[in-house]
């Protein structure tokens, strides 16, 4: 059985100020069984890493590059990242998959570098509108996780995120068949490449519009061990109720 993770995506949101709805965050889910994970801009990571040092909450960071160092501007390792207090890296975001051009070969080699560096990688996968309208999302969902994930992994270092890309900031989500048609094709997947052990061990996280009034009918489907949420992780007032409902679930 894979552990629970709720997980929270700032995106490039938040500044110093930030840090007191993180600590709200913590407090408001310190009691809440399942693993909690939040997230912030690279320039809060070490601060929210100090903020939360006492909670059981995790802090994450939102990419790393696949080197540990060199000439690499404006970039963060994977090794920073954890020298600064994280616990975890979200890699292959749509986002970076868009607006920097990732591929599925980027995404393996950082996930590669994080697990080094002894993070957990947070895989992100999903298919655009086209591609379901085209009735392709097994298809590239598929071959993202193949291309995506490197050999050896484990269900402590890893954890997959289906995240339809229509589905994030769009207030659209898939139907709960929908999410769980993705969810069992990806477990499927990863029983018979990893063996059932480590296949079954990696959380599968959903992500795209997850929201307190929605969290619990998502976590209600087969395979579904929690979520990756981006508006709703900003606040602890919207993101605490989606862990108890994770928790309860
Ligand atoms: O992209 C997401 C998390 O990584 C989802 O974002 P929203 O929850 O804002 O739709």
């Amino acid at each position: 059985m894979a552990r629970k993770l709720a997980a929270g995506n700032w995106k490039m949101n938040g500044t110093r100020a930030a840090l007191a709805e993180l600590k709200a965050i913590a407090e408001a889910t310190a009691t809440t069984d399942v693993d909690v994970l939040i997230c912030p801009p690279a320039t809060l990571v070490a601060a929210a890493a100090e903020t939360a040092a006492d909670a059981k909450l995790s802090i994450g960071g939102q990419d790393c590059h696949a080197a540990t160092s060199g000439a690499h501007t404006g970039d963060t390792s994977a090794e920073m990242l954890k020298d600064a207090g994280a616990a975890a890296v979200i890699l292959g975001h749509s986002e970076r998959r868009t607006d920097h051009g990732e591929s599925d070969i980027t995404v393996r080699a950082k996930t590669e570098a994080a697990q080094d560096a002894g993070l957990q990688a947070v895989v992100c996968i999903g298919e655009t509108l086209d591609e379901r309208e085209a009735g392709d999302t097994l298809k590239v969902v598929g071959s993202q996780l193949t291309g995506s994930l490197p050999d050896g992994i484990t269900g402590e270092n890893t954890v997959v995120a289906y995240e339809p890309v229509w589905a994030i900031g769009t207030g659209k989500v898939p139907t709960l068949e929908q999410i769980g048609e993705v969810h069992d094709f990806l477990r499927a997947e990863l029983v018979a490449r990893f063996g059932a052990e480590t296949g079954n061990a990696i959380p599968l996280l959903y992500g795209g519009s997850v929201k307190p009034g929605n969290a619990a009918e998502i976590f209600a489907v087969s395979n579904v061990d929690g979520a990756l949420v981006g508006g709703a992780s900003l606040k602890a007032a919207d993101f605490a109720p989606i862990a108890a409902a994770l928790a309860a679930s």
